[in-house]
Order: C-alpha cells, then structure tokens, then sequence
C-alpha cells in the first residue's frame, strides 16, 4: 500500500498582458515551488486599507507560460502512467476557469503536433511500454465519458450517431452491495495498439465537439473523463493486475456571479458550480480527517471520481491559472483550492487478483498430477480401459508434442502406466507412417535421372546465388508486411461488418469504404483539400460522422458551403496542416528508403560475415591456423554491421515517430472539417429556420419576399467573423471580402438565381436548363444579361405565349436585384426560343 498526499502543480497560461502580476520561486531541493500574485493597492479605495497585497501558494512545481507540452507530460504524467502500468490506480484532472487552459494540458491544442497534451502522450508512452517489456501480455481498454448537467453521456458509443448531446447514451451510476461504482451504458472498448487508441481519442473528442449545442460551448461547461483500463499478467499465471488511469478535463471554475449569465446558460453554471461546489466538499471532508461521512454521494462526478479522491488511486492536479488582471481573483481562488486538495491523503494498493478460470485450470492439472504420483508411489496400477475423453485428450497431447519444432520440448502424460504405454503405441505409429511415405517418395540416384533433369537446373556464379538470395529477401520482408497489412484490413473489415450486423443493417458501402488500406487514400484525401467528399475517410471510427459529408448538398448549398470554408478563420491553418502533412508524407518516403538500404545492407554485411567465417572455418582445419587479414577483414565487417545496424534503428525510429506525427496531424485535420461543416450545418440551418418563420410570418408580401431572400442570400459567414463582417456590412447582398465587378455581377445573378428557384412556382423549365448548362452557368448567363435597372415593373417580360413573367415571379423591390432577376428571365426566355427552333 503506498500513501501519499494528492500531488499539485500549476499551470500558468501564456498572456500578452506584459504587466507581471505573479511571481515564481523554485526551491529544487524539496520539489516545491511558490507561486506569489502581487494586486497592488488601489488608491481609490483611499488610505486605510487593509486589503493584502500578496497571496503566496505552494505547488510541487509551476510551470511559467513558456513551458512546454513535453514537459509537463514529464513531470506531471510520466510518473502516474508508470504507476499505472505497476498495477496502481492513477488520476490526472485539471482544474481552473473556462480557457485557463485545461483542455490544452489534458488533450491538447489542434495546431502543431508538439502541443499535444497529456492524453496522446500517455497512450504512447503507455504502449512504448508495452514494446519493452514482453514479459507480460498487456490488455488495454479506453472509456470516455462527458458529465453534463449531472447526466452522464458515453463518448465512445458506436451505435449511436450524434448530432446532439442527447443523442449519445445516456450512462447510469449503478453501486453494488460492496458499495462500488458501475456506469451502465459506457462503453469500454479495446484498443490493440496506440493507433486505435487515438482514433477513440478522436472519435470521443469528435463527439464532443459535434454534440455541443449553442448552450454547451467548446466544452467549458461539462466535465470529461477518459479512462484508460490496463490488464497485465504473466504468460501462465493466474495473477492479473488491473489498473485504471482517469484523465480528467473538469468544467470552468468560475463562480456564478462573474459568469454573467440568465436561462439555459444560469441552470448550467448553477449545476457546475453545484458539481464542483460537491467537489469542494467532499475535498474539505477529506482534509479534516476526523470526518466519518464523506459525501461523494451528492453529484455524479464525485462518485465516478471516488477512488480517485481519498481512495486507491494515485492523484494528481493540475491547476490551470491565467495571470491577466481580469483574471487574478478567479486564479487566487483556483490554488486556493488546490491547496485544499494537497491536503488529502490517498492510500493506493496494487490491484492484483487471481484469475479464477485460471486458477480452477491449474488446480485440476496439480490435482492430476497428484493422483498420478500417488499411484506411481503406491504401486497402484491402473487397469481399466482409457476413457474416450482421455484419449481424445492424450492425441491431442501428443500431436501437438510432435508439431513443436523445438528439440527440448517435454511430453508429460502422467505417472499412469496406460497412457505411458498408449503413447508409445502412437509414437511407434507415426514412426512407421513416416517410413512408409519416405520409401515412396525418396528421390532416385543421380544415375538413375533423365538426362534433361539435370540438364534444367542453370549453372550460377556464388554473386548470382548471393544476388538472388538478397532479392528473396526483400521479397520475404515485402511479403510479411503485404500478410500484415492484408490481417489488419480484414480485421477492420469484419468489424465494420459485426459493427453493421449489430445496427441490424448491412451497409456494404461502409465495409468497402473501410477495406481501403487506410495510408494511400487518405494520403490523397488530405492533399487533395477536399473535404466534402463521401468517400474521403476510410476510417471507421471516422466513418462514424461520414453523415456530415454524406448530406446530399444542392449546387447552392455547396456552393455556400465553399464560401464558408474559404472565409472560415481556421483554413488558413487547415492548409498549413496539409502542406505540412504533405512535406511529412515526403519525409516518410524518403525515411522508408534509408531504412530499407539499410536492411539491405546489414544483409549483405551478414552474408558477406558468414562467407568469411566458412572460409576461416576451412582455413583453419587445412592450416591449423586463420591468418592475420581475415580476423582484421572480420573486424571491418562487424564495425560497418554495427554502424549500419545503428543506421537502421536510427533512420526506423525516426519513420515511426514520423508516423506518429502523420497520424495525429490527419486527426487533427479531421477534426478542422469536422468543426467547419458542423458549423456550416449550423449556420444552413438556421438561415432556413430564419426563413421559413418569415414566410410564416407574412407571406407573400414584398417585405416577406425580400427578407427571405436576404436571408438566403446573406453570405455564409462563420460565428467568428460574424462580429466584423457585421460592421464592415454594407449591402445585405454583398459576399464577404471585397469582390471584382464581374464576382458581383455573378454574385448578383446567382442571387437571382436562388431566389427564382426558391420562389417560382413551377421550375420545371429551370430543370429542364439544368440538365444542359451548370448553375453557374445560369448565374453567368443571368449576370451577363444584367442591366442597370430600366426603371418600373411595367417593363413585363412576356412570354412565347405571351404572358408576363413578372406576373408570376415575386420581385423584391430592390431595384438591382429585381433588375438581375428580369434579366435572368430574359436569358432563360432568349435560350429556350433558340431551343425551340434548333
Ligand atoms: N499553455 C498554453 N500554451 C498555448 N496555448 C494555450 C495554453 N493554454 C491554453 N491555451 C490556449 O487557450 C485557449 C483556451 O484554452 P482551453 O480550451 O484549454 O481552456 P479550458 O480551460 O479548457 O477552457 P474550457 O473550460 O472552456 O474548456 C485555447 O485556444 C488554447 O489553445
């Protein structure tokens, strides 16, 4: 049992702010280091005041603005995840107000591969790991559950498709008579390697994201926990370990009061601050350590978090500080209560059980065992027939006795002198069967062979064999992996296929697409920058939010949709991510190449090693002695093997941490698209809300029609750049940005062009354009018959039959605008004349 106080450290975020408003002082010798807030005294509170001035608080250790992911992995994490994997409970939570950074240190930040936070780095040192030590065979399992408004939802879900929070299952707290905390409904799902791992990362996080709702904000207002469960235990042995290790993202800590906020958004913040109002209580009740009743009982997050606060766990805090000055009381009050927490003592024990199937499996066999020594010793023999069970049982022995390439290898069928005796029957058996099929197929004598036989096999020079050999080689290895790749995609397959089974659908559009091998297409995908293509995930974790791509777009939605994409504020650094994602595919190639030469060449050093040898061999036994250049030649060949050895491991290395790097920016990217189609989808649906409430309203009016179709056309600006598009707006028609005369023109006509799908009556003839000419087409077609307006509606278009159009299509009375749409009827009129007469 080890017992220890919860560890806290501190986190201060980076400010532009320049005024220094904190200080910190290192002691290395205890570990500790203060960090002090300095408010200087406000005249205007006049001359007496006692207010103070500096408030001084003690972590393990503070890390200043400029410290890095890698180093808070180092010093906060590395030492939990090893106790972890000893077989201890560990957990990691950040604490502190909305955007003092808690998200960044528990998962990371989406811009460089460097700012990935605790979660990526914890899942590869975790399987690092693994690699080191093949003593023991490691299980690992991964949940991810988001708290929100004291509901549980499961992250991980794969069943459910979520557009909302609502959406995704909500997951129940069970608690058995031992008084043990079980969640029903969360998924615990596994994860073989580090890359699925991540991918349930991003699959949860995805969710997260897709799931917010305008009143669940970039997660500042829900607590989320990913947990990784870790099982190891001997090869043999009935001893298992399992442990779990919380990393957990709470919600902004700021109070009530200062959040400033009414309705959906006060019940909100009343149920955080209830929540970690219950976590501040039950951290009091466990500081005082008098306390008999500790009430983890009163909110969800408490009691998932149980263990892990005055129980077996290993616990460590982080609490995330922002030094401007709007920000200094809420940050004295975040180490405030890490102080609190420091108070705590946890009292962590090994988790280590017998496994019982195991166990009943090796009690039977030294119950066997036993019988049969007693026997041997008592000289009691056995006299009845074997059983058709113990036959069957001693074949099976026997074969799998025969089968084992290894000469050492031991059959132990007992002291009972019947099995003893029907194995040697067996063997004998084999034995013969073996003699009889060597007779019928032993080769016949060289002198025996038809001429041609021989005559076949081709004449090579020892540097031929030697190049053929090497060629088998890169064979052999291109084979191994093609086999590895081909089981890791027929896993996928069948997954995708028993995940579709399971939904009680079979969708064979989802296997194919996830039969890709995944490296090659998305490589294409990425470079290529599309992002709404059905098809350009292979994924199937992915697959999951294909819906977002999958929405059939109609030509204006798509092409809003390009509008959106190419004003949104993150794309410029989307296409950063994919140049640099396209320079690392590079870097990978040409890292691949250096690490297969040098394969090659420790295999050539090798053959060229044993040819020496041989001949030393054969030197040695004609002379008696090898000569002086041989053992030098020998040396040169093991000092260039050890170089190129190290080549190797160098230039490997180097490729799988590329890969890794290529992996994570491809999850990133992913979620970049994710995010802006989600808000694209958001901003498409509430133009349509907006606009279908306003027909409501007052239909058919001239102000009804020209409010929907501002709204249609009202360019697709994305939430952020809402704000200055606003202020820079200037006509309710103009695109965002400044545009050409001919962009407005088209811009004009395809307004137009909107508005007369939207509003005439029958566009039976537009379609029957459409089959002919591309919307855009139209839209120029429409811009180039745009002229300034001629003055009132009594300039009716009329028809081939003779009607007027205007009659039949809503203008707005916007004078431009209606001009663009009459001279949009006037080209379709004009082209659909020339078709009648061709
Ligand atoms: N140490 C840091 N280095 C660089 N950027 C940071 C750091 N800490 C936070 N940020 C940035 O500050 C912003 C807010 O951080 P983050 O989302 O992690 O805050 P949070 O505390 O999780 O907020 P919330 O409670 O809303 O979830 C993000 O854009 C993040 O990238």
């Amino acid at each position: 049992m080890v017992k220890q106080t919860i560890q806290i450290f501190c986190r201060v975020k980076p400010t532009k702010s320049k005024t220094a408003i904190y200080s910190i002082e290192e002691d290395e010798n205890v570990s500790k280091s203060d960090i002090e807030f300095v408010i200087p005294k406000d005249l205007a509170d006049g001359f007496i005041n006692n207010k103070r001035e500096t408030y001084t608080f003690a972590f393990q250790k503070t890390f200043d603005q400029q410290v890095k992911q890698d180093d808070v992995f180092e010093h906060v994490a590395q030492g939990v995840v090893d106790n972890v994997l000893s077989g201890y409970n560990g957990t990691i939570f950040a604490y502190g107000q909305t955007g003092s950074g808690k998200t960044f240190t528990i998962t990371g930040g989406v811009e460089k591969y460097a700012d990935r936070g605790i979660i990526p780095r914890a899942l590869s040192y975790i399987y690092a790991k693994y690699e080191e030590d093949k003593e023991n065979i490691h299980t690992t399992e991964i949940s991810y559950l988001e708290i929100y408004n004291e509901n549980g939802y499961d992250l991980l879900d794969p069943r459910h498709e979520a557009t909302k929070l609502e959406d995704l299952p909500k997951v129940a707290l069970m608690e058995d008579p031992d008084q043990n905390i079980h969640l029903k409904n969360l998924s615990v799902l596994p994860a073989q390697n580090e890359e699925e791992a991540l991918n349930l990362l991003f699959l949860g996080d995805t969710n997260r994201m897709i799931a917010e709702t305008p009143m669940n904000q970039a997660s500042t207002r829900s607590h989320c926990i990913f947990t990784i469960h870790i099982t190891s235990r001997a090869p043999g042995s009935a001893t298992i370990r399992r442990s779990k290790l919380h990393l957990v993202d709470l919600a902004g800590s700021e109070r009530v009061s200062k959040s400033q906020v009414g309705g959906q958004l006060l019940t909100e913040a009343k149920y955080i601050n209830l929540s970690l109002h219950y976590l501040e209580q039950v951290i009091v009740a466990l500081s005082e350590k008098k306390r008999q009743h500790i009430p983890y009982r009163n909110s969800m997050m408490t009691s998932v978090l149980r263990d892990s606060l005055g129980g077996n766990c290993m616990t460590t805090m982080i609490a995330t500080v922002a030094v401007d000055k709007k920000n200094l009381d809420e940050s004295i009050s975040t180490c405030r209560f890490a102080q609190r927490v420091a108070m705590i003592k946890n009292e962590a024990t090994l988790n280590e059980e017998l496994d019982p199937k195991l166990m009943i499996l090796r009690l039977k066999k030294e119950v066997q065992s036993l019988k049969d020594e007693l026997s041997m010793v008592t000289g009691e023999e056995r006299t009845d027939e074997l059983t058709q069970e113990e036959i069957d049982r001693l074949n099976e022995l026997l074969r799998a006795y025969l089968d084992d390439p290894d000469l050492e290898a031991s059959l132990e069928v007992g002291g009972d002198m019947r099995k003893i005796q029907y194995s040697y029957r067996f063997l004998k058996g084999k034995a013969l069967e073996r003699s009889a099929v060597t007779k019928v197929e032993s080769p016949k004598p060289e002198t025996e062979r038809q001429p041609q036989e021989s005559a076949t096999v081709p004449h090579l020079s020892p540097a031929e064999i030697q190049r053929l050999r090497e060629i088998l080689q890169q064979r052999d290895n291109e084979i191994s992996i093609l086999v590895s790749m081909l089981k890791k995609e027929r896993k996928r397959v069948l997954e995708a296929e028993s995940r579709s089974i399971a939904n009680g659908h079979h969708d064979n559009t989802a296997v194919t697409a996830s039969s890709q091998p995944p490296s090659v297409t998305s490589e294409k995908t990425y470079l290529k920058g599309d992002y709404s293509s059905p098809n350009d995930k292979n994924d199937d974790v992915t697959n999951q939010h294909s819906r977002l791509k999958e929405v059939e777009m109609s030509a204006g939605r798509q092409e809003a949709f390009e509008i959106f994409k190419r004003d949104h504020p993150t794309i410029n650094h989307v296409h950063d991510q994919k140049e640099l994602l396209k320079r690392r595919y590079t870097e990978a190639k040409s890292l691949g190449q250096e690490v297969n030469e040098a394969r090659n060449d420790i295999n050539h050093l090798k053959g060229s090693l044993e040819r020496l040898r041989r001949q030393m061999a054969v030197q040695s036994t004609m002379n008696g002695d090898d000569s002086f250049e041989e053992h030098e030649r020998e040396q040169t060949i093991l000092q260039n093997m050890e170089a190129a050895k190290a080549k190797y491991k160098q230039a490997f290395n180097r490729l799988k941490a590329m890969k890794a790097e290529i992996d994570h920016l491809h999850h990133l990217l992913d979620k970049s698209r994710v995010q802006i189609q989600h808000k694209f989808d958001t901003w498409w649906q509430t133009q349509a809300t907006n606009r279908s409430k306003t027909s409501r309203h007052r239909p058919g009016s001239a102000t009804s029609n020209r409010s929907t179709a501002q709204a249609w056309r009202t360019p697709p600006v994305s939430p952020e750049k809402k704000a200055s598009s606003q202020r820079r707006k200037t006509d309710d028609i103009t695109p965002p940005g400044p545009l050409s005369p001919r962009e407005a023109s088209l811009s004009r006509g395809r307004n137009a062009l909107t508005d007369l799908r939207r509003n005439h009556n029958s566009d039976s003839d537009l379609r029957h354009m459409s089959t002919r000419r591309s919307a855009n087409e139209h839209v120029e077609v429409a811009a180039r018959f745009a002229r300034p307006p001629s003055g009132s509606r009594s300039n009716a278009l009329r028809t081939s039959s003779g009607e007027s159009s205007v009659g039949k299509i809503p203008l707005t009375g916007d004078r431009e605008t209606d001009a663009d749409i009459l001279a949009f009827v006037k080209a379709r009129e004009s082209l659909m004349k020339k078709q009648q007469k061709t």
